[in-house]
């Protein structure tokens, strides 16, 4: 039997994430490796070149599950029929520029991308923005976008829970695989909690198998919030290609779902869980079967959790509110 392609879309196609994603999602691994995919590469006019030039050397591998490639600077025709939506294309903030001069000008972008997604995707739209600031950034799009549901718009922090695993497996000399059930919660920002009180390293509790609050506090918790930066500075450019590996993961975990007692980080609207404000987009532990994620309910949060989750919520609502002030939402 033959698979109708699903179709998904990419924002920002001829950046730096777009060049690591769009071989990855060709591939098979976004979505499942008996899964056709047809690709839109939506990019402003002065990326449509560079994204011409990725989509000949996309045709150069014959991947045998690519079924075809579109590229606009429309968004009206990049969201349509659009099954999953990878928003990365953003305005990065350049020198003298203020934090409401960000979010301004990426209302400009998310605003219209918002109302292209409603007026035009897939009934089963699902949307992954990475483009910073990705949660507002997402707040932005879903309510230019009434006619799908909320819970379709999503932001980016897996790469944040990545990043956390990696640290958290280098500290204890365990390999990434015997981690389970880590949290990122709140921002993608410096403020986020990589949360490790709940988590598993081969069956036992992870803060007590590490024992050493002051190591949590001052190295772990610092060194997961402030990575992009310290890659910005190494690199000379932002994270490109781990960000790319977190976009394939979290869609791939939406779809597909999360593994049998484990859980996975994605900003999502909050339904009031935790002392989460209703409505702001912010990272949760999540579950996902059958492609829809639910919030992991019950855990316990102690002090030491509860003024940092508390903390990046709060810088949530500012933004939320700057982004009201300007009348983007
Ligand atoms: N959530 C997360 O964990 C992470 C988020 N990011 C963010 O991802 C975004 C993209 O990063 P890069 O690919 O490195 O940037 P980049 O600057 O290399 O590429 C961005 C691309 O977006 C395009 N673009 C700009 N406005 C657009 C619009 N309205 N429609 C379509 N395309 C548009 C640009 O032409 C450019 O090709 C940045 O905002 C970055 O901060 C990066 C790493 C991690
Ligand atoms: O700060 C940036 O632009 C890149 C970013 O979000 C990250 O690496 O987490």
């Amino acid at each position: 039997m033959t698979r109708t392609p699903v179709n998904v879309t990419v924002t920002g196609a001829a950046g730096q994430i777009g060049y690591a994603l769009l071989f990855r999602i060709a591939s098979g691994q976004l979505l499942g490796a008996d899964v056709p995919v047809r690709l839109r590469l939506l990019e402003i006019p002065q990326g449509l070149k560079a994204a011409e030039g990725t989509a000949m050397e996309l045709d150069d591998c014959a991947f045998p599950l690519l079924r075809g490639i579109d590229i606009t600077d429309d968004p009206d025709t990049g969201f349509d029929g659009a099954n999953v939506a990878l928003l990365v294309g953003a305005r990065p903030r350049t020198k003298g520029m203020e934090r409401g001069d960000l979010l301004e000008a990426n209302g400009g972008i998310f605003k219209p991308q918002g109302k292209a997604i409603n007026d035009h995707a897939a009934d089963d739209i699902k949307v992954l923005v990475v483009g910073n600031p990705a949660n507002t950034n997402a707040l932005i799009a879903q309510a230019a976008a009434p006619d799908v549901p909320g819970e379709r718009f999503t932001a980016m922090t897996r790469l944040d829970h990545n990043r956390a695993l990696s640290q958290l497996a280098a500290r204890t000399g365990v390999p990434v695989s015997e981690i389970r059930r880590l949290t990122i919660w709140g921002n993608h920002s410096a403020t986020q909690y990589p949360d490790v009180f709940h988590a598993e390293i081969a069956g036992k509790n992870a803060a007590e198998v590490v024992d050493d609050r002051t190591w949590l506090a001052d190295t772990f918790i610092p060194t997961v919030a402030k990575r992009g930066a310290a890659i910005i500075e190494a690199r000379g450019a932002s994270s490109a290609a781990s960000a790319a590996n977190a976009a394939i993961d979290h869609v791939h975990t939406w779809v597909n779902g999360t593994a049998e007692g484990d859980w996975t980080s994605m900003g999502i609207p909050s339904d009031g869980s935790y002392g989460v404000a209703e409505g702001l987009i912010s990272s949760f532990p999540v579950t996902c079967k059958d492609g829809v994620y639910k919030i992991v309910q019950g855990l316990d949060i102690n002090e030491f959790s509860r003024t940092r989750i508390d903390a990046s919520v709060k810088e949530l609502e500012e933004e939320r509110e700057a982004v009201r002030a300007l009348g983007l939402i």
